[in-house]
């Protein structure tokens, strides 16, 4: 018996995901069931890097998620129209789905698994996170018995491929970009990446199956890399960090409620995340018996994509032979959350912060600081006046666990002070 597959875009994890399709020899026997039946694509001049027969393309994308021959929908186009729609006329239609697209599912997954658990369809999304790391069907099958306190991770590419050329080479943000952009790692907006929308649309689908309540797309607080300057990652060294764009969901024990949020973070050089470099993510998950388990990987690009799209191509005609006509879902791997769940606030949450002061270089300026930290509860683990520029002092702050309301307050009366000229990076510390 052949699965016929209709693949909705053929660009970078497209190519990847039909190269591995065509090219079966040693990997998983039941590839060799699999044929690619057609493929959506918006333009049909491109030249192609893959082989396929021309009469197989189209660009009436509707058609391919109608077509009664086919089973399994592939949605390879990404964005959230026409993706969201045709996902879920392929539901409608019976057809089960894979997808990479996280931007999608993090905003219309209750929709989207809604519909696919009436309809009695798997739709699945390996390659949404992480890219080539299995991360989804651990956290679905695997760890699934364990009591989850945290997931963190470095779930974009692109932003750690810029922050390690950053870091490593004194690159230029604008220049890394452009390569990460050439290598297949960035969104068609580059500003999903780099602003940190990407990896917060991730951290929600993870916290979801992790934590069992679906977590809501616009909840999660999200800041970026771009204002990480050269400045702070050579502090940051100094101090015996690197900087990291941290994706984080964690339980709130005292509110009983969940953390998620993505910013810059300053990493210890000893934490096992502060080494995962260039386009590797890895994703560090803390549960209740096993203790800490992190999954580390390429997070972008073709090759690695794909084989987290085939892989759950194969899991489906693997249950599809196996099951027959009986069409009840496997529980571990469907997804069937109903509740959304409450987040902490964002003034509740509890970090170390690094800030970076210029000041008057005037007696007394450190003692004004931790005063002001003081009257706010702030305590601080150090501070240091290194550098000057521009002839304004350079004095940097390392907190110990504030809560973040307490900290803006701290600063407010801090820029109130007449010694102080500005404070040109506040950044958070894990
Ligand atoms: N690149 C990566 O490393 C990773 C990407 N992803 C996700 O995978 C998905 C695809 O990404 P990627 O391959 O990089 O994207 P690309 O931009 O390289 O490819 C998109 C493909 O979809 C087609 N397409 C886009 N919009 C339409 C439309 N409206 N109608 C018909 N065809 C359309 C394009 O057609 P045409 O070729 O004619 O322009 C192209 O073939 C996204 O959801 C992305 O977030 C996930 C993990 C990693
Ligand atoms: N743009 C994304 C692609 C993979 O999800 C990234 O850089 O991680
Ligand atoms: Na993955």
């Amino acid at each position: 018996m052949t699965f016929k597959i209709g693949l909705l875009g053929l660009g970078t994890v497209g190519t990847g995901t039909a190269e591995i399709l065509l090219d079966t020899q040693g990997r998983n026997s039941l590839l060799q069931e699999i044929e690619i039946k057609q493929v959506g694509v918006r333009s049909l001049d491109k030249p192609r890097n893959v082989q396929l027969p021309t009469e197989i393309f189209t660009t009436d994308l509707e058609k391919i998620v109608t077509d009664p021959e086919i089973d399994i929908v592939v949605e390879l186009i990404g964005g959230l129209e026409p993706a969201r729609t045709l996902i879920l006329k392929a539901i409608a239609e019976g057809k089960h789905v894979v997808t990479a697209n996280k931007a999608v599912i993090a905003r219309y997954g209750d929709e989207i698994y809604t519909a696919a658990n009436q309809a009695g369809v798997y739709v699945l999304l390996e390659a949404a996170v992480g890219g080539g790391i299995p991360i989804i069907k651990p956290l679905k099958q695997s760890l699934g018995v364990n009591r989850i306190k945290s997931v963190i991770g470095i779930v974009n590419g692109t932003t750690n491929y810029i922050l390690t050329k950053m870091t490593t080479a004194g690159a230029d943000f604008a220049e890394v970009l452009a390569e990460a952009q050439q290598l297949g790692y960035a969104e068609a907006d580059p500003t999903a990446d780099v602003d940190g929308l990407d990896a917060a649309d991730k951290i929600g689908i993870l916290a979801t199956i992790a934590f069992g309540d679906r977590v809501k797309r616009e909840d999660i607080s999200c800041e970026g890399i771009r204002n990480v300057s050269a400045t702070d990652i050579s502090y940051a060294d100094k101090l015996g960090f690197v900087i990291k764009l941290l994706a984080i969901a964690k339980i709130h024990a005292q509110h009983d409620s969940l953390e998620v949020r993505v910013h810059p973070t300053l990493v210890p050089k000893t934490h096992p995340l502060a080494n995962i470099n260039d386009v590797y993510n890895a994703i560090l998950v803390e549960g209740e018996p096993l203790g800490q388990v992190m999954f580390f990987g390429p997070g972008a690009g073709a090759g690695a994509t794909a084989s987290a799209v085939v892989s759950d191509i194969v899991n489906i005609v693997g249950l599809l032979k196996s099951s027959g006509k009986n069409k009840s879902l496997d529980p571990l791997l469907g997804c069937s959350h109903q509740h959304f769940c409450s987040l902490t606030t964002i003034e509740e949450i509890e970090s170390r912060f690094y800030a970076r002061f210029l000041s008057q270089d005037l007696p007394g300026v450190i003692g004004h600081l931790g005063t002001a930290f003081g009257n706010h509860n702030v305590s601080l683990e150090s501070v240091v006046q290194i550098g000057f520029q521009n002839k304004l002092a350079e004095i940097v702050v390392v907190t110990h666990d504030v809560k973040e309301g307490n900290f803006r307050h701290a600063l407010a009366e801090i820029s109130s002070l007449e010694a102080i000229d500005s404070i040109p990076s506040i950044l958070r510390v894990l």
